[in-house]
């Protein structure tokens, strides 16, 4: 089974919200909310896939990420392994650079039901984690 690697940062404020980012509807999973992140391309780490795609989405530079937690999850059509870090520092405003609508929220009012299914795994550590 081919996995498909996949960096996908939990970006806060300093008022302790979190950015989520908008899946267009050709997207795969389009029409849910999500963290930005993406593919990874042959001969990066996972950190280089992070940096790239939060610039390429957001416009921004992670400057210091901690691995959080990776999930690994079966949708039928593709399989997916999320490597999810939490982004301690960047610099920027982070812009919908793809024309995708972006919010910020505390973790207590993220709703599973409005992402894809493997972020429900996400959604749960964050909240026991009581970052
Ligand atoms: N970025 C992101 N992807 C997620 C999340 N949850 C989840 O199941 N996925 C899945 C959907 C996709 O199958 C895959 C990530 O793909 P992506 O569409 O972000 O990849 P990409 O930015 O490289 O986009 P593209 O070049 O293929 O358009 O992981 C999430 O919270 N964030
Ligand atoms: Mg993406």
């Amino acid at each position: 089974m081919k996995q498909i690697d996949v960096a996908v940062a939990i970006m806060l404020n300093t008022e302790q919200q979190v950015l989520t980012s908008w899946r267009q509807l050709h997207q795969h999973q389009g029409g849910l909310w999500e963290f930005p992140g993406g593919k990874r391309e042959p001969d990066e780490s996972m950190f280089d896939t992070l940096q790239r795609e939060i610039h390429e989405e957001l416009g921004v530079s992670v400057e210091t990420a901690a691995p959080f937690v990776r999930i690994e999850h079966d949708y039928g059509d593709k399989q997916v392994s999320l490597d999810v870090w939490l982004v301690s520092h960047f610099t920027g405003e982070p812009q919908g650079k793809e024309g995708q609508a972006l919010r910020w929220q505390t973790i207590d009012e993220l709703e599973k039901g409005e992402f894809p299914a493997a972020n429900a795994a996400i959604i749960e550590a964050l909240q026991r984690a009581s970052i």
